[in-house]
C-alpha cells in the first residue's frame, strides 16, 4: 500500500464487483438461496418462474427451484451465471440435461454445516479468490497425491497429511465406487465422485487438483473413450476445482474445449512416459512442453529413468525451458528411487506422500518432510536462525512453531526472546545468522535498524514479522506486518470479498494503533465507510473514515456489515450495548459479522459469545492468531499449514 495524495493505495486490494446470480435448488431446499446471499453481502429473492428472473434488480440473488424449470435450453438466455445446487441426502433430484446447461454445480448436505464451503466454491467461481495467482507467488509448491478408494478415510487425519501441501490431488481414477463392482476398468460414477470432491473440500482449505489418470500412465481411467475423460473434468469445472489434470494424449479438441469452458480452473498439462526410453535432452521434450503449453496453466512432465545421468539432463532442460519462457511454469520430475532427486529439486507442485497414506501414488515419490531433509543435505535449504521475539510462550505460538519445524524436518531453529528494550530487538536482527523474526507486541516502522519496509508495514506503522531473503548481494531484511493478512483471511472464511465492498464498518480501540492492522484488512476489501469510536484516525489511514462522538452520531447510521473491536479485554464490555443495539435491525439486511481482538481473561464481558448468541458471525483473537500464525509459516519459511492444523497442534486455549 503507498499513499497518494494522502489517499491510502492497497497493491493488494480484491478488485471485486457484485456477482449476478441464478441459483436453481431443490424442493424445500431454498435456504441454500439465502445462505448465499448472505455470503456475497447481497439480497436474495426466490421467483417461481424462469421468466421472473429478468425483472430482478441485478446485485439481488434470484432463487428458483429446479421444477419450476420446464425447459432447460431456457437457462442458456439467462444473464446471470447459473449455480444448480444440489442436496445430495435427498433422493437424487439431479437433472442431468439441466445441469450440463448450468455454469456450475453445488453439491451440500443437511449433515455437514455447508456455509464455509459455499463461501470458497462462491469465491473461486466467481472469479474472487484466485489460488493458482498465490501460488505461482510462492518458491516452492507441493501436491499431496491422496490415493483412497473413499476419500472418508483420509478426513479424520487430513490436517496432519497436509502440513507442508499446497494443493490437495484427488486421484479420481483409483477411487471405488462401492455401487460397482470393479472387474475391469469402470470408472467410478460421476455421483460417486461429486461426493467425494464434497466431502474432500468440506475438510480442507487447500486447492483441489482433480485428476482422472490413464490406463498408460499408471492410473486406472481408460483409454478407448476420450470423451468419458471431458465429461469428467467438465463435472470437476462445474464443481470449482481449482484445478483440473489433463492429460496430453487426450485429442487437441476435448483439450481446447475444456481450456475455453475453465472458467476459474486452472488446467495442468500432464504428460508421463513409463517406457524407461525417454530423453530430456531431445527435441521431442521440447516439443512436449510447447504442446502442453497450448492450453496449460501449468505443464507436468514426468518420465520413469534408469541412470542418475538423467536427473542432470532434466535439470538442463528446466532451465532451458525456465530461461526461454515465462510462462507456463513447468513441474518436471523422474520417477523410480533413482529420479528423487528430481524431485527434490523440481519447486513447482512437487508431488508429496504421507506415510499415513495407503499407497504412493507413483514409484519414487517423497514426503514433504523428506524433501526438506534432502534439500538442507543438499545445501539447498541452510539452517536459519529463527527468532520469536516479545511476549512468544504467552501465546504457545512459539512451541507450536517447533512442532512445524520438527515435523516437516526443516533444518532451522527457534530461539525464543523474551524482549526488554527496543535495542535488544536490534542485537538480534543485525546478527550474521538472523534468518527472521516474528514480533509481539509488533515493533514500530519507524524502526532505523529495518530500514526497508512493506507497504503494509509503512501504512499500518507496526512491523511484527522480520524477512530475511538472501540475495546475489547479500542478506537482505525487510519489515513486514502479516497480522493484517490474517485478519482478511479470517474476514473472508465465511464471506467472499465483494461481501464488503462498499460496505459501512465500525472499529472500536481505545488508540488507532491498536486497529491499524484491521482497517488496513478491510480496506484491502474495499469496504466503505469506516466509522469509529474511541479514536480519530489521523495517520496513514485517511480514507473515508468517520469518528462517531456520541450515540447521537452512531443512531444516524444504519447497522454496520461489520464491527471490529480493538479495545483492550477491560473494555471490551463496552460492546455489548452496540451489539444488542445492532441485532434489532438484522432481518431483512446481509452480514453481521463481529471480531474481537483483545486477548485476555474472558467472562462476564466476553464479547464473542454475545455475538454469537446474537446471531452475528463472531470471531476472537484465536481466529485472528490461527490465521496470523498461517501466513507467518508461509512468509519466514515458506510453508504452507492448514489454519485446522493450527488450531489442533496449538490448541486454541493457548491462543485466547
Ligand atoms: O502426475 C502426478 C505425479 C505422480 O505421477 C508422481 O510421479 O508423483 C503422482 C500422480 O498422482 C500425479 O498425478
Amino acid at each position: 500500500m503507498t499513499k497518494v495524495n494522502g489517499v491510502m493505495k492497497i497493491e493488494e486490494i480484491v478488485h471485486t464487483e457484485a456477482p449476478r446470480l441464478l441459483i436453481l435448488f431443490n424442493q424445500g431446499q431454498q435456504d441454500v438461496v439465502i445462505t448465499a446471499a448472505d455470503i456475497l453481502g447481497q439480497k436474495h429473492t426466490t421467483v417461481t418462474y424462469l421468466e421472473a428472473v429478468a425483472g430482478q434488480p441485478d446485485s439481488t440473488i434470484v432463487g428458483l427451484e429446479h421444477g419450476s424449470v420446464s425447459n432447460p435450453e431456457d437457462i442458456q438466455r439467462i444473464n446471470r451465471m447459473v449455480i444448480t445446487a444440489h442436496c445430495i441426502d435427498e433422493e437424487d433430484a439431479r437433472i442431468h440435461g439441466l445441469t450440463a446447461l448450468c455454469d456450475h454445480e453445488y453439491l451440500y448436505t443437511a449433515r455437514q454445516p455447508a456455509r464455509r464451503d459455499l463461501a470458497r466454491f462462491l469465491g473461486l467461481v466467481l472469479g474472487q479468490t484466485k489460488p493458482h495467482d498465490d501460488l505461482r507467488k510462492k518458491g516452492r509448491t507441493t501436491l499431496l497425491s491422496t490415493t483412497f478408494p473413499d476419500i472418508r478415510a483420509a478426513l479424520p487425519n487430513l490436517d496432519i497429511l497436509s502440513v507442508g501441501a499446497d494443493s490437495v490431488e484427488l486421484r479420481v481414477d483409483l477411487l471405488e465406487d462401492p455401487s460397482i463392482s470393479r472387474t475391469g476398468h469402470e470408472v467410478p460414477s460421476l455421483e460417486y465422485v461429486g461426493e467425494q470432491v464434497m466431502l474432500l473440500r468440506q475438510r480442507t482449505e487447500l486447492p483441489i487438483i482433480f485428476t482422472t489418470r490413464c490406463t498408460k500412465e499408471n492410473g486406472r481411467f481408460p483409454m478407448d473413450d476420450p470423451m468419458l475423460f471431458y465429461k469428467y473434468l467438465r463435472k470437476a469445472i462445474q464443481w470449482g476445482c481449482e484445478y483440473i489434470d489433463v492429460e496430453l494424449w487426450l485429442p487437441e479438441e476435448i483439450r481446447r474445449k475444456l481450456a475455453s469452458e475453465k472458467g476459474s480452473s486452472k488446467i495442468i498439462s500432464a504428460w508421463h512416459d513409463f517406457s524407461g526410453k525417454f530423453k530430456w535432452s531431445s527435441a521431442e521434450a521440447q516439443q512436449l512442453f510447447k504442446q502442453g503449453a497450448v492450453y496449460g496453466d501449468i505443464v507436468k512432465m514426468i518420465a520413469l529413468i534408469n541412470t542418475t545421468e538423467e536427473n542432470y539432463e532434466l535439470e538442463y532442460f528446466r532451465s532451458v525451458i525456465q530461461t526461454t519462457y515465462s510462462h507456463p511454469p513447468l513441474s518436471a520430475l523422474n520417477m523410480g528411487p533413482i529420479g528423487q532427486l528430481s524431485r527434490t529439486l523440481n519447486r513447482v507442485f512437487t508431488p508429496i506422500t504421507h506415510p499415513l497414506l495407503p499407497i504412493i501414488a507413483a514409484p519414487g515419490q517423497l514426503s514433504a518432510a523428506e524433501i526438506n531433509f534432502r534439500l538442507h543435505s543438499m545445501g539447498q535449504m541452510p539452517k536459519l536462525d529463527l527468532y520469536a521475539i516479545g511476549n512468544v510462550h504467552h501465546t504457545g505460538q512459539a512451541m507450536f512453531f517447533e512442532k512445524c519445524l520438527n515435523e516437516l524436518s526443516l533444518p532451522h531453529q527457534l530461539l525464543c526472546i523474551e524482549r526488554t528494550s527496543q535495542s535488544s530487538v536490534e542485537r538480534f536482527i543485525t546478527r550474521p545468522s538472523f534468518g527472521g523474526a516474528y514480533i509481539n507486541p509488533p515493533l514500530p516502522a519507524t524502526a532505523p535498524y529495518l530500514p526497508k519496509l512493506s507497504n503494509a508495514a509503512t501504512t499500518i506503522g507496526q512491523i511484527d514479522t522480520v524477512v530475511a531473503h538472501a540475495t546475489s548481494g547479500g542478506k537482505v531484511l525487510l519489515g513486514d506486518n502479516v497480522t493484517w493478512k490474517g485478519i482478511r483471511a479470517m474476514l473472508t472464511r465465511d464471506f467472499v470479498p465483494s461481501a464488503y465492498a462498499g460496505q459501512a464498518a465500525l472499529v472500536l480501540a481505545s488508540h488507532e494503533s491498536q486497529a491499524a492492522a484491521a482497517i488496513f484488512a478491510l480496506t484491502s476489501l474495499e469496504i466503505g465507510t469506516i466509522h469509529t469510536i474511541g479514536f480519530k484516525a489521523k495517520g496513514s489511514i485517511a480514507a473515508d473514515i468517520q469518528q462517531f462522538h456520541t450515540l447521537e452520531d452512531m443512531k444516524k447510521v444504519s447497522r454496520p456489515f461489520v464491527v471490529i473491536s480493538a479495545l483492550p479485554s477491560e473494555k471490551t464490555f463496552v460492546v455489548s450495548p452496540l451489539l444488542k443495539h445492532y441485532s434489532s435491525s438484522f432481518k431483512e439486511r446481509p452480514g453481521r459479522i463481529f471480531v474481537d481482538l483483545s486477548s485476555g481473561v474472558r467472562g462476564r464481558g466476553d464479547s464473542v459469545a454475545l455475538a454469537d448468541s446474537l446471531g452475528w458471525t463472531a470471531y476472537g483473537i484465536a481466529d485472528v492468531n490461527g490465521w496470523t500464525t498461517v501466513e507467518t509459516l508461509r512468509l519466514l519459511v515458506g510453508q504452507n499449514v492448514p489454519f485446522d492444523f493450527v488450531c489442533l497442534a496449538a490448541g486454541r486455549s493457548l491462543y485466547r
